[in-house]
């Protein structure tokens, strides 16, 4: 089985190389190839998507993922910066379903910012269509303001858009993992405002004639957002577009103690997948040694469960991250007095050392 390594910039490579390592233990033979993305793929071969880099993707059996963004190359043309590497990869290898699930372990119920009473016990999945809306929609630019009392000035415009078949499929996938869970899926939308969230209900509430046995709400999404912190446990599955559910999973990430703790599978039709830790490459601390890879292991325990057919060795990475904080090793973003801090590489052997 082959697994694409694409480590990225900023804390991408420190995290990615703390689940490569947990992947090496597992005794399977996996075959890891490494390639360049993002920023480092621009400053190697001139493109934040090298064509070797897409080849290896598309020929894998599944890709891992750290992060790309770099603030150097913000100035550059749109299509050369580092986030197109993740925006490509996404569309080229059709990645329409992205799964988030925001989950609280015991251990970091005192790390979230909310309180204990509110996040304990925590579980829910973020659905989030990830190949669509305003983040693809054509045309999108910088033009004359056509009308209105600002006509003739320049104007920054994008399209957001969902075609029919592109709201069934991540319908389909939503109900069918609600029926797996709790059979309660929130659609989230701006249907109020937007003629495409509309459309997304008018066709989710469609899908929902083949899943009788799954209760459907809708919610707008500025509630969605309120719900989220004031009562997260009320959910169980949640779907919704691209950029809501960019938004929505970040603000779900702190839920669970930290954005480091909140990992991602990118799903095809046939579930070939990429696998990422939810957040970007955190400048701020690149370099340090004190990221959480904590998202990024979890990440590769999501791509043996869906991808490659390993859910045994799912469940030891999984029960190794338990573990570990179990132990009371925490990094700093999820860091309370009275456990150990630790650094990456530590939390990373950790894990390793706890695999049984
Ligand atoms: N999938 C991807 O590759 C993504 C890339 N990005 C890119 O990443 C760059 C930075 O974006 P930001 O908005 O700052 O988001 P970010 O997620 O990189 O960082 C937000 C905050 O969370 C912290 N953080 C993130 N991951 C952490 C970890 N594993 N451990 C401890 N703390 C962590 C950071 O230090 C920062 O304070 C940008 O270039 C952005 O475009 C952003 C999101 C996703
Ligand atoms: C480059 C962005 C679209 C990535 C992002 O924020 C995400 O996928 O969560
Ligand atoms: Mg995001």
């Amino acid at each position: 089985m082959k697994i694409a390594i694409l480590p990225g910039d900023g804390i991408g490579p420190e995290i990615v190389a703390q689940a490569v390592k947990v992947l090496n233990v597992l005794g399977e033979p996996f075959e890891l190839e490494t390639a360049p993305v993002g920023g480092a793929g621009y400053a190697a071969h001139g493109h934040p998507l090298p064509e070797g880099t897409l080849a290896l993707a598309k020929a894998a059996d599944a890709v891992l993922f750290g992060a790309v963004g770099d603030y150097q190359y913000d100035n550059l043309e749109r299509s050369l910066r580092p986030e197109q590497a993740i925006l490509g990869l996404r569309k080229q290898l059709g990645l329409f379903a992205n799964l988030r699930p925001a989950i609280l372990y015991p251990e970091l119920a005192g790390a979230s910012t909310l309180k204990p009473e509110v996040v304990s016990g925590l579980d829910i999945l973020i659905i989030r269509e990830l190949t669509g809306d305003i983040y693809f929609g054509q045309p999108r630019g910088v033009r004359e303001c056509p009308d209105g009392p600002f006509k003739g000035q320049r104007e920054g415009y994008d399209t957001m858009r969902y075609a029919e078949g592109e709201i069934r499929r991540i319908a389909h996938v939503a109900f069918q993992a609600a029926q797996k869970r709790d059979k309660r899926l929130t659609s989230v939308d701006k249907a109020n405002v937007l003629e495409t969230f509309q459309f997304w209900k008018d066709i989710v509430i469609d899908v929902h004639k083949e899943y009788p046995d799954v209760a459907l709400e809708h919610m707008y999404v500025d509630n969605a957002a309120m719900q989220l912190v004031r009562a997260p446990k009320k959910f169980d599955v949640i779907v919704t577009g691209n950029m809501f559910g960019d938004i929505l999973s970040d603000a779900a990430a702190m839920l669970t103690g930290s954005i480091g703790m909140l990992p991602s599978a990118s799903l095809d039709a046939s579930n070939k997948g990429l696998y990422e830790p939810s957040h970007g490459s955190a400048p701020d601390i690149a370099g340090k040694g004190i990221a959480n890879p904590l998202a990024t292991i979890l990440s590769a325990a999501m791509m043996l469960r869906f991808s490659l057919n390993k859910p045994e060795q799912a469940d030891r990475i999984e029960n190794a991250v338990k573990a570990v904080l179990a132990q009371g090793l925490r990094t700093a973003d999820i860091y309370e007095a009275g456990t150990t801090k630790v650094g990456t590489e530590e939390m990373g052997n950790a894990v390793v050392k706890a695999l049984v």
